[in-house]
């Protein structure tokens, strides 16, 4: 049926061999940028053929996305892309007059989308959202359905006052189109997730659903980067059966974005390699024993890992746990107990509930209050005040990462050293921005503590540990804590999210989907940091959530345990 689509669209695709992408020698620079400043990318030499599937790889943070950042024209490449054709070819030749005129528009980038899973798509501006509302009763502001947000049409009328978008313009889809968007939902699994709010699906369906929204919307070329993060080990064959059907029938093309430690897939015929402002390409056969080699010779030997204690103090105890959203049950007589000292693997498929749990440790859900038992440091759930609970869970998640406020102004020092009291807002000034403590005002010690350990997780996992800040500071660690979070790119900025998330060394801390966006560097160092004992410690119990068994920092024989939720029970898996 995903043929049909290129069937359906077959006026638009001659057999014109004129290339997808062509930069025949250029280098790359910011906007503004003159010729003689540093270029973000030199001597770029890409030329992608229709036909061939490419992957761009990328080994730093934020290297691949500014490859595709120059598809997508927000980057000056100099030479210009020669005319008629210019960066893309394909969209110039007559064939593709078509094109143009079928979508109203004469602008190149619209044909071209990105999906990225390193924005922030459910936020705008710098503020902070309050990502924990998807837990509650749903407001009327996020009433809009899956369904809806691909089909403005839907929305009913008898709604004016949330002022939902609607495109009095759209046309009634054809039956082809009918066809294809139901064999997409069925592929990606979302189906039964149409006329749920937007808000109550999980991180992965909600991944899902953003590549089938963009596919949609029929562009020529798709760039898809780091498709695969955060999807089960159950949806990545099939979402990659799809985008390999989409791409042969060129409906859309597709270019994949992986990152060093990804599989690529077997269907990808030729690489990009993004490695320190070169870019390596051709075909895969060529290509990856370059990757491989890098790699591998960056990889040391991992820390031994110091063995946490044996029988610590219970941090948390559930009994018969149960979460329901109107008819919907999502978890079902849970019994977890996490001790202090613990290593724990939280696993589960896409929407098996494992963010609700964290929601519940966190406090952050409103059913956490109305649990037959639910304790959390030793004391009923309802008899800790929610502050001070967020002051004893350390988090870092994915939603937390779009959530977090991007306001100008706020340095790396300032985001890290929210971690202490689990805030959001940077408390205190200069040097000594360390928070002000939850309970009461801290003592001198204190601070002087605080300053310390934002110093040491700034050693241990800022710049000299992965190899230099690339647009900024380069490995200086005190300029880095100076720099202004906002303009980080996305890996330097989860890298800050973790910093923050370890700063306080808080008895619990939970690490959901924590390397996606990273590049290798950081992953090691951060995995080195967390293995030694140093990052975290004996008395602390930690919690990972990661679809990649080998992204969990210890190993079953180290003394890693694992939860697993499945069907809405939970079980700990020996
Ligand atoms: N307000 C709501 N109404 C209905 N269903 C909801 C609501 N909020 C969450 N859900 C459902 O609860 C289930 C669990 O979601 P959760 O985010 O905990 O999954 P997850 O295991 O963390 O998934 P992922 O691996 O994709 O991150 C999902 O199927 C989701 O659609």
């Amino acid at each position: 049926m995903l043929h049909a689509r290129a069937r359906c669209y077959s006026k638009f695709y001659t057999t014109s061999r004129a290339p997808i992408v062509h930069i025949p020698k250029a280098n790359v620079f910011r906007f503004g940028d003159p010729n003689t400043a540093a270029p973000i990318f030199r001597s770029l030499q890409w030329t992608v053929h229709e036909g061939d599937a490419w992957a761009v790889i990328g080994s730093g943070s934020g290297e691949k996305a500014m490859l595709f950042r120059t598809l997508l024209g927000h980057l000056r490449i100099s030479p210009a892309p020669p005319p008629p054709g210019g960066l893309f070819p394909f969209l110039s030749t007559s064939s593709t007059e078509d094109i143009r005129t079928s979508t109203s528009t004469s602008d190149p980038y619209s044909h071209i989308a990105l999906v990225s899973f390193s924005h922030r798509p459910r936020t705008s501006g710098g503020g902070f959202y309050d990502f924990t509302a998807r837990y509650g009763a749903v407001r009327d502001l996020d009433r809009l359905t899956l369904r809806q947000s691909m089909f403005p049409e839907t929305v009913p009328p008898e709604f004016p006052e949330l002022e939902l978008p609607r495109d009095e313009n759209a046309k009634e889809m054809s039956e082809l189109e009918k066809q294809v968007f139901g064999a997409l939902v069925d592929r990606m699994g979302l189906r039964e997730l149409l006329d749920l709010p937007l808000v109550a699906l999980s991180n992965g369906q909600t991944r899902r659903a953003r590549i089938v929204k963009a596919i949609l919307r029929k562009p020529e070329l798709l760039l898809l980067d780091e498709p695969l993060t955060g999807l089960d080990v159950q949806s990545r064959p099939r979402l990659l059966e799809v985008l390999r059907a989409l791409h042969t029938a060129r409906a859309p093309r597709v270019v994949l974005g992986l990152r060093t430690q990804d599989p690529v897939p077997e269907w990808v015929t030729h690489v990009a390699f993004v490695n320190n402002g070169r870019v390596v390409a051709g075909p895969k056969e060529e290509v990856l024993p370059a990757v491989e080699h890098i790699v591998a010779t960056a990889s040391t030997k991992e820390a031994p890992v110091v063995r946490a204690s044996e029988r610590g103090e219970l941090l948390v105890d559930m009994k018969g746990i149960n979460v329901k959203y109107g008819t919907r049950t999502v978890l079902k007589d849970i019994n977890w107990q996490i001790r202090q000292g613990e290593r724990w693997h939280l696993q589960g498929t896409n929407g098996s509930g494992k963010t609700t749990l964290l929601a519940l440790l966190t406090g952050a859900h409103p059913q956490s209050y109305t649990q037959p038992h639910l304790h959390l440091h030793g004391r009923p759930r309802p008899r800790l005040p929610t502050p001070y609970l967020q002051s004893l869970v350390a988090l870092f998640s994915p939603e937390l990462f779009d959530a977090f406020p991007r306001r100008t102004g706020m340095r790396v020092w300032d985001a890290v050293a929210t971690g202490f009291d689990g805030g959001f807002v940077p408390l205190g000034r200069g040097k000594e921005a360390v928070g002000v403590g939850v309970m009461r005002p801290l003592s001198e010690e204190e601070v002087a503590w605080r300053m310390w350990r934002c110093w040491a997780v700034l050693e241990a996992l800022g710049p000299g540990a992965w190899g230099g800040d690339a647009d900024g500071t380069g490995v200086d660690t005190k300029a880095f804590a100076e720099r202004a979070f906002v303009d980080l790119p996305v890996g330097e900025q989860r890298m800050v999210l973790l910093m923050r998330a370890l700063v306080g060394r808080a008895p619990l801390v939970l690490l959901d989907e924590v390397w996606s966006g990273m590049g290798e560097g950081m992953v090691r160092a951060a995995r080195q940091y967390l293995r030694s004992g140093e990052g975290v410690g004996p008395e602390q119990a930690v919690v990972v959530i990661t679809h990649w068994e080998e992204e969990v920092p210890w190993t079953v024989t180290e003394g890693v345990r694992r939860f697993r939720l499945d069907g809405g029970f939970g079980m700990v898996v020996d």
